[in-house]
């Protein structure tokens, strides 16, 4: 692969004898993944519905390697049943290593397209806070439909400046991800255009601003609390250098030892400016070592007492009567919902997370989960509120199986004819060997499709 003088320059002296071995694995094909969402299934309940060629990724539980040129995992209905997600092996890192505990308020400040909160979501397992951020609004878009398909429910889903946060939210997180803005050397064997990205903007651009991330984030953090910084880039000053600006700002910040998994290099302090053998704690994920295509981690903590009593929410929830419409199909579901967490907005049903701040003045993508559309004198279920369920949750379901051809053609929006005859007419909740797809509406053997348009399977 031709790389640019100055990034092969600064390679070299990086690497040294280690720098042909790099160089040589560029001309490799790249890794693949999928991580398994723990929130829906377990991995062994996952390998044994499997339908790919899979390999585990050794530093990630619930990370699998699959084989490119025999699987196609964006395309089958577990994927939209939200079973997984597509990342590349060394990004699953970050929210791997970050102590995600039940209850915990967390962060994920540079969140789209979700790679990491979705699995930051899966760790909570439908506890807690998890606000999901990212500055550009149409990136945001994609990070929420990632968070829906997940099933996530406790997620607040926002698209603003970090100084804007930071304004609202005050030493409030337990946890915080910082997976940074990058010059991306880490991504030029998965797209040569990220080649062309570094030529015109190089590492300064970036290194400040991660700097100025950094100056809000470190203010969210609860003392006691923990952060992740990460990149997928491998120059010095957006990596050792940024966290030596880190701990500058703080007196409290120190780097943590994370498990060293095997061909994890570490931080190099030689390669800031400080000196300080701690930055040996991070952790550097090169090409040529491991199979993936590269990344910088490292995890930080804020000394200081934990007050978990503050885990609480300031957010006024304007109770309001349900409908009768909204009662009636809330009694065909078990899914636990506490009444007085439902607010209605306009003609929009959503349930808040027990753990919610205010949001006024926030521009919000999404507060907890959409429940669906109050109409006149009926109740249209949504499509979050699908991938929220479980099979058990609800008392109609159709559910095929992955190879029955009614699958893909709800997945493309058609009307299906079904022959099982213990689904009533109504709503019915659509599965694939038992996790849900969506809604449809049956009656007398016919199921008129209800799965979000933007969703749909187009090829
Ligand atoms: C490396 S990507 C994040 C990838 C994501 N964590 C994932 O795993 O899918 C960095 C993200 O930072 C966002 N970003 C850039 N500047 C930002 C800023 N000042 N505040 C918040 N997000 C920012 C970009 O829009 C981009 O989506």
């Amino acid at each position: 692969m031709e790389l640019p003088i100055t990034f092969e320059q600064n390679m070299r002296t990086l690497l040294q004898d280690d720098y042909d071995s790099y160089a040589a694995c560029l001309d490799q094909p790249m890794y693949h993944g999928i991580r398994i969402n723990t929130m829906k299934i377990s991995v062994e309940e996952f390998l044994k519905i499997n339908p790919f060629h899979l390999r585990p990724i050794p530093w990630c539980e619930n990370g699998f390697y699959y084989d490119e040129t025999l699987d196609k995992p964006s395309k089958h209905p577990y994927y939209f049943a939200g079973l997984y997600y597509i990342q590349e092996p060394s990004a699953m890192t970050p929210a791997n290593v970050l102590p995600v505990e039940a209850g915990d308020r967390v962060l994920d400040i540079c969140a789209a397209p979700g790679g990491k909160s979705t699995e930051l979501a899966a760790k909570l397992h439908g506890t807690g806070l998890l606000v999901s951020n990212d500055i550009s609004a149409s990136r945001a878009k994609a990070l929420l439909k990632n968070l829906e398909v997940f099933g996530a429910e406790n997620a607040l889903i926002i698209s603003e400046a970090p100084y804007k946060l930071a304004e609202r939210f005050h030493e409030y997180f337990d946890k915080i991800l910082i997976d940074a803005p990058c010059s991306g050397e880490g991504m030029f064997r998965k797209s040569v255009s990220m080649i062309t990205a570094w030529e015109n903007n190089g590492n300064q651009l970036f290194a400040d601003l991660q700097r100025s991330i950094l100056d809000q984030v470190v203010t969210m953090l609860k003392p006691g609390g923990m952060l992740l910084y990460s990149t997928c880039t491998f120059a010095p000053l957006e990596n050792e250098q940024s966290i030596e600006y880190l701990l500058s700002l703080d007196d409290r910040l120190e780097l943590v030892d994370f498990h060293p998994y095997e061909g994890f290099d570490h931080g190099h302090p030689e390669w800031g400016n400080t000196g300080n053998e701690t930055l040996t704690r991070c952790a550097r994920l090169w090409p040529h070592k491991i199979e993936g295509e590269g990344h910088f981690v490292c995890l930080v903590k804020k000394q200081g007492e934990r007050d978990n009593r503050a885990n609480y929410g300031d957010y006024p929830v304007k109770r309001a009567k349900l409908p009768d419409s909204v009662t009636e199909f809330l009694s065909h579901t078990t899914h636990e919902f506490h009444p007085e967490r439902f607010e209605i907005s306009g003609d929009k049903l959503y349930y808040i997370p027990e753990s919610f701040p205010t949001v006024r003045g926030l521009r919000i993508l999404r507060c907890g989960l959409y429940v669906g559309e109050i109409k006149k004198n009926r109740f249209e279920p949504s499509q979050s509120l699908a991938m929220a369920l479980t099979k058990d949750e609800f008392d109609n379901c159709l559910d095929l199986s992955a190879d029955d051809t009614k699958v893909i053609k709800y997945l493309k929006g058609e009307t299906i004819d079904f022959d099982d005859t213990s689904v009533k007419n109504g709503y019915v909740l659509v599965c694939v060997d038992g996790y849900p797809l969506g809604f449809g509406k049956a009656s007398q053997g016919v199921l008129k499709n209800k799965y979000l348009p933007g969703w749909r399977l187009m090829s």
